[in-house]
């Protein structure tokens, strides 16, 4: 029997899935969302909408913990927790937003190319039962789990071969994978800079950089020449703010010394995109401008919106790129192209060839895992 503190689902709801809720990212980010979700409600003219969070992990004696301890928190938000036990379809039923961080973390010395063999299979099972459960034509799906750049062509491959309802569903539209926290990293590393060379910015703003491309090492590609501190860095400071933004990951690996990766950075970030998704579908915003790594091709292999037909000439036709979108009830509707036509030489020239070089084989390996599934 799944726990569950209020069972019943209200029809006016609003349904969230967190799928690896009990693990260091999952139990983070539930507790952000069990704590504030609630402040968005009041933005809307929906205040009678019931928020429910469904927390599934495989591990089920740490997420009946980890459920009956966010219920205590004094928020109208209600839990319910699920694990293979009780089945992962009363958790999906009706979600509207599935976040995925499931799965295995590195440890010092790996890749995340190297957590792709287990994490490929978690994420297949799991696109399996959001196609099975979920409305395919509605529900919005936030990948976390490493590594990004072939597991969200895994989620994407998976289910539009393997299963036959998602034709027409759009689902190709709705599949994110979330790479917010490089852009989170980009500004708190800039401010940091800008404060050592002497600058004092306001308390209570942070400098924005863009971050587009993938999410591991030179996939990831900071733009610097797009914020607006460029001409008070100098060429040791740039230098040193693209690496630490790429390797951001290594640094907390290390420090966590076998212990583990982000997860508090990484709920903090998971957090802005799902108050995205969660204010879109509230309707207290008709539309969101965010970055997430997505398939720039629809399940026809055409431009999967307008502008993405713009970029794919720009990215060497990679399939999968992060970059600054327009997302609406059904989906990708607009690629900011642009974005590249806007990157400085270095940027253009040097940067981006390797991250779409890098990023071909990564998406490769996560559709060849698919087609050797399929076979
Ligand atoms: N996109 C990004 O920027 C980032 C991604 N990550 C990735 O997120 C993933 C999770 O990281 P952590 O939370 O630190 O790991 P963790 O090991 O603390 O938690 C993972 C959880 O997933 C659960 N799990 C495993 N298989 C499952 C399945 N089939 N269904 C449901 N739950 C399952 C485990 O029981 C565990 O509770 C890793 O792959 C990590 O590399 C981490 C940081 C940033
Ligand atoms: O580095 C890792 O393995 C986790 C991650 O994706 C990040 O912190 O950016």
């Amino acid at each position: 029997m799944p726990h569950s503190v209020t069972p019943s689902i209200e029809q006016d709801s609003l349904k969230i899935a967190v799928l690896g809720a009990a693990g260091g990212i999952g139990q983070s980010l539930s507790l952000l969302l069990k704590a504030q979700l609630q402040y968005q409600l009041k933005e809307s003219n929906r205040t009678a909408t019931h928020i429910h969070l469904a927390l599934y992990d495989v591990n089920q004696e740490a997420i009946n913990g980890v459920t009956a301890d966010l219920s205590h928190i004094d928020t109208p938000i209600s839990v319910s927790s699920h694990s293979p036990a009780g089945g992962i379809q009363n958790c999906l039923n009706n979600a509207s937003i599935v976040v995925i961080p499931a799965g295995v973390p590195r440890k010092p010395g790996m890749t995340r190319d190297d957590l792709f063999n287990v994490n490929a299979g978690i994420i297949s099972q799991l696109g399996d039962s959001i196609a099975e459960c979920c409305d395919l034509s509605k529900v919005f799906v936030l990948v976390i789990s490493n590594p990004v750049n072939s597991l969200v062509p895994v989620m994407v491959s998976n289910i539009l071969k393997n299963h036959p309802q998602s034709r027409n569903s759009g689902i190709e539209r709705r599949i994110m994978g979330v790479t917010k926290l490089d852009i989170v990293r980009a500004s708190t590393f800039l401010r940091e800079i800008n404060i050592e060379s002497g600058l004092t910015p306001r308390v209570n703003s942070m400098p924005d950089v863009p971050v587009i491309g993938g999410h591991s090492g030179e996939t990831i590609i900071p733009l610097f020449s797009q914020s607006n501190f460029l001409s008070r860095l100098n060429a040791d400071q740039l230098k040193y703010l693209i690496h630490r933004v790429q390797y951001g990951g290594d640094e907390v690996v290390k420090a966590k010394n076998g212990k583990g990766s982000a997860t508090l950075s990484m709920a903090h970030a998971g957090y802005k995109c799902v108050v995205q998704f969660f204010s879109l579908l509230l309707g207290n915003i008709d539309q969101i401008h965010g970055t997430y790594y997505v398939s720039l091709k629809d399940a026809n292999n055409t431009p999967v919106a307008p502008g993405a037909d713009q970029l794919l000439p720009l990215v060497n036709e990679s399939a999968y790129f992060a970059v600054p979108l327009t997302i609406t009830t059904k989906g990708v509707s607009y690629v900011d192209y642009d974005i590249v036509s806007r990157m400085n030489d270095m940027e253009r020239k040097e940067m981006l060839p390797i991250c779409t070089s890098q990023l071909k084989k990564n998406i490769d390996k996560g559709l060849e895992f698919v087609a050797s599934r399929t076979a």
